[in-house]
């Protein structure tokens, strides 16, 4: 009997965040990616909606290939019900951070792989609850100027100066920066490529 390699792993995401975490698995992949981001369908749960989104993001990938095992991710925050994507400008980012400021929200972070020769796909979520501290405008309006708010869901970044911001969290780390790890190497073995 011969014994196949593993399939290479494809990570579809242009988010620098994503890709580190990922390296810090210890496995080999390449990146490629897609045009798919935001997406309005008020009639989906939030759940669904990063859900949806990761596999569409590796299925975008996926369709340009004709083997590997495509990885697709996607975050957002939700409070209240209400879907806080990136910030379109600086007063969008304002807006958000004034109203996460004092409260707890939930971070969801959706996993997709999508295997390109057969197009067998797997896709899970996970939740994080994170309690940012109560900001005053100077403070918000301190954090922006810095950008770091600028490309990220909710407009703050735990793993950067974000964290001076982020009293506490229940949940895994990982889905508030945008790849949950321990739920992206359960599906990974699912494909055949286990970490440990
Ligand atoms: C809440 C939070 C989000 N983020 C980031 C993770 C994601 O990159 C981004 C959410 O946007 P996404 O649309 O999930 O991802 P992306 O557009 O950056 O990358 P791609 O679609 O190509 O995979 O917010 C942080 O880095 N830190 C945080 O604390």
């Amino acid at each position: 009997m011969t014994t196949e390699k593993h399939d290479t792993l494809i990570l579809a995401s242009s988010s620098p965040r994503r890709r580190e975490l990922l390296q810090a698995l210890g496995i080999p992949f390449t990146v490629m990616t897609s045009d798919v981001d935001e997406m309005t369908a008020p009639e989906l749960s939030a759940r669904q909606v990063v859900e949806e989104l990761s596999l569409r993001k590796a299925r975008a990938v996926a369709a340009r290939l004709t083997e590997g095992i495509v990885l697709g991710s996607d975050t957002i925050v939700v409070l209240d019900g209400q879907i806080l994507g990136k910030p379109i400008d600086e007063a969008d980012a304002f807006r958000m951070l004034s109203m996460l400021q004092g409260r707890e929200h939930t971070v969801y972070s959706g996993v997709a792989l999508v295997d390109a020769a057969t197009g067998r796909s797997e896709v899970a979520h996970s939740h994080t609850a994170v309690k940012i501290r109560p900001l005053s405008e100077a403070e918000i309006k301190s954090y922006i100027a810095t950008k770091e708010p600028m490309d990220k869901a909710g407009s703050y970044a735990i793993q950067g100066i974000g964290a001076t911001i982020v009293e506490g969290i229940t949940g895994d780390y990982f889905t508030v920066v945008g790849l949950p790890l321990c739920l992206t190497s359960k599906l990974l073995a699912r494909f055949g490529m286990p970490i440990l």
